[in-house]
């Protein structure tokens, strides 16, 4: 009540200054004016039309004035008999409390909903399928933008959702600017004073939120131009052995970061960074990500995954982001050469809708929130990436991820035609009817299965006759060829021909393509320089001061790197031998297989 009386009394005495001033101002102003003027303002005051204006243009603005005075006194009067908690999107408890209220029973009040679809948690490795009608997600509702009426323990809650205005500013870059400047928030309240109810509430949220999380992986990305991980999926944690990986290269992985989040201390002792990065390169489709999620899963972690292919990020929002990390979660920066090539096309928006390679290392350098950090990221062109961001202490091992070896080939192809997956359990379209588990199977139906496995071993050897390593095909090439032959072992070994012949028909037409546009960027840059010369030349001629401008110097550094980088690709395969480091032990020597040839592992042959 104080704060009522205090308030109207200032604004009374605030109003009577004002009216003061407006009164001796107008003497004054009398005063100053000349004979002329005055006789203006007296016929202004004298008109009629002119002065009924003036007299409404007071009434608005008093009216403007009162009203805003009382809605401040009401809010001011209704804030005291309700308590309420505010949350911000970007903060996890956003997201907690989003999926808190929408699974909440919604009253008949609620007239405004959100709808979204959520896909049915599917307990099994996703790379089995199953076939019948195809799976639909599942609708949930939620209490929309504005202010709703929810129940929790009999006790009502005003919950409000609040969306920032959009943009509508036809720039994309402006509006998606703006959704990074403002963001959503949720704002529970309930009558009384007390709060307990309410932070039950948030209490109640991030239990559910972590019940539900509970031995699955939990995947955080991101939007363009938001600094905080946006969008949350959990699921059930990709099984580590349905990635099949040269042979040994998941072994070590997986001891070099058990060991590594083991050795704080040691880290410690000796003041270097607790953080670990790796560096996964290769072909697409070799199982890069794949593997980076199901490691995530065994080690029980969370995936962080930021693609800096996307334009939308600067280097202050990925630095933000690789701060802002969930907790005892992988940091996965994909594509690390795409946001570097956007650089060079994009110079002149460098720094607001790109990140720059300083601002990568900055932010790699600068992960200070989390103690113990575990970076991964993944490539297809090793050789377009800067020294500095694959230098020890950013990146301390460099792992190729090639075309499938001899032991991918055998390991796809039984894991797609088994009737037992690798971890013993009976794939569902193996299962007699499809409905019995692996623990009713009869003798009889064991003794056919085993017959079945027996036979789909000698098939897969016979696979690793035809397809080696020197076809260049990836695992997922492998998946997918196995995947449409997997109800029938017997035909797989007579179509693996014509499915080389197709992959090899591929990779001429993605070369073809590929030197045609370095023919075109060729024949540009050729016309660049004479243009460029011609200028010199006529210059020189008109006597003028010739100089090179630093800008110019900075066009031309750039198309020679970009020339070297694409120079660069058709030597990628010297480049993995000299980085694959312990990976290239992995495929190669170790394995007994010869390192991949610079034609077998060319990139002229992935590249679109
Ligand atoms: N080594 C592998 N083991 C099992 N599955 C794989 C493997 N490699 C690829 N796959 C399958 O192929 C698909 C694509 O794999 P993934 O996205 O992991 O490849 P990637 O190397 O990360 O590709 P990119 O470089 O294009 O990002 C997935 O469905 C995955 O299951």
């Amino acid at each position: 009540m104080d704060t009522l009386v205090a308030k109207t009394g200032t604004l009374l005495n605030s109003a009577a200054d004002v009216f003061d001033q407006v009164v001796s101002k107008a003497s004054q102003f009398e005063s100053t004016l000349s004979p002329a003027a005055m006789s203006v303002v007296r016929g202004f005051m004298g008109n009629d039309v002119l002065s009924a204006g003036f007299f409404l243009m007071i009434i608005g603005s008093s009216y403007t004035f009162f009203k805003d005075l009382i809605v401040g006194y009401y809010q001011e009067v209704q804030s005291w008999f309700y308590v309420s908690i505010i949350v911000q999107e970007g903060d996890q408890l956003y997201n907690w409390l989003s999926d808190w209220i929408s699974e909440r029973p919604l009253t008949n009040s609620i007239r405004h909903l959100s709808a979204k679809t959520v896909w049915p948690e599917n307990d099994e490795d996703l790379d089995y399928f199953d076939d019948g009608e195809e799976e639909r997600p599942k609708l949930v509702y939620a209490p929309g933008s504005g202010s709703h009426v929810l129940y929790h323990m009999g006790y009502k809650v005003s919950v409000s959702r609040e969306t920032p205005e959009q943009d509508n500013s036809s720039d994309d870059s402006d509006r998606d600017r703006s959704r990074f400047l403002k963001k959503q928030s949720i704002t529970i309240s309930t009558i009384g004073w007390d709060m307990r109810l309410l932070k039950m509430i948030v209490q109640d949220a991030m239990d559910k939120s972590y019940k539900k999380k509970a031995g699955k992986t939990t995947i955080y990305s991101t939007q363009p131009f938001d600094s905080y991980w946006s969008n949350t999926e959990t699921r059930t944690p990709r099984a580590f052995h349905s990635v099949i990986l040269a042979k040994g290269l998941k072994e070590e992985l997986l001891s070099d970061i058990t060991m590594f989040r083991k050795s704080a201390r040691w880290y410690q002792d000796r003041g270097i960074p607790y953080r670990r990065g790796y560096l996964l390169h290769g072909p697409p489709g070799t199982g890069k990500t794949s593997f980076i999620v199901a490691l995530a899963g065994h080690l029980k972690m969370n995936v962080c995954i930021v693609n800096l292919g996307i334009s939308g990020f600067n280097d202050k929002q990925l630095n933000q982001l690789l701060n802002g990390a969930p907790r005892n979660s992988i940091l996965l920066m994909e594509d690390v050469d795409a946001a570097l090539v956007k650089r060079k096309a994009g110079k002149d928006q460098e720094g607001e809708n790109n990140v720059t390679l300083s601002g990568i290392l900055n932010s790699l350098d600068g992960i200070t929130a989390q103690e113990g950090s575990v970076v991964f990221m993944t490539t297809n062109h090793i050789r377009k990436l800067a020294p500095a961001l694959i230098r020890p202490g950013r990146c301390d091992r460099k792992l190729l991820f090639d075309y499938a070896d001899e032991h991918q080939v055998r390991g796809m192809c039984l894991k797609f035609l088994l009737s037992r997956s690798a971890s013993g359990q009976l794939t569902k379209d193996r299962i007699p009817n499809g409905e019995t588990s692996s623990d009713e199977v009869d003798p009889e139906e064991q003794a056919r299965m085993d017959a079945y496995d027996a036979h789909v071993r000698e098939v897969a050897e016979q696979v690793c006759l035809k397809i080696t390593h020197k076809d260049a095909v990836t695992t997922a090439q492998l998946q997918a060829f196995f995947m449409l032959h997997r109800e029938s072992p017997d035909t797989i070994v007579d179509a693996i021909p014509d499915f080389l012949k197709e992959l090899v028909r591929e990779r001429e037409a993605l070369s073809t393509k590929k030197r045609l546009q370095r023919q075109r960027a060729q024949k540009m840059k050729a016309k660049k320089e004479a243009e460029k010369k011609k200028e010199k030349e006529a210059e020189i001629a008109a006597g003028e001061k010739v100089g090179t401008s630093e800008d110019e110097d900075d066009e031309d550094e750039e198309s020679a790197s970009e020339f070297n980088s694409d120079s660069d690709d058709n030597n990628e395969s010297e480049g993995g031998s000299a980085s694959v480091f312990g990976a290239k032990k992995i495929n190669g020597e170790a394995n007994g297989l010869r390192t991949p040839r610079q034609s077998e592992w060319s990139p002229s042959s992935w590249e679109a």
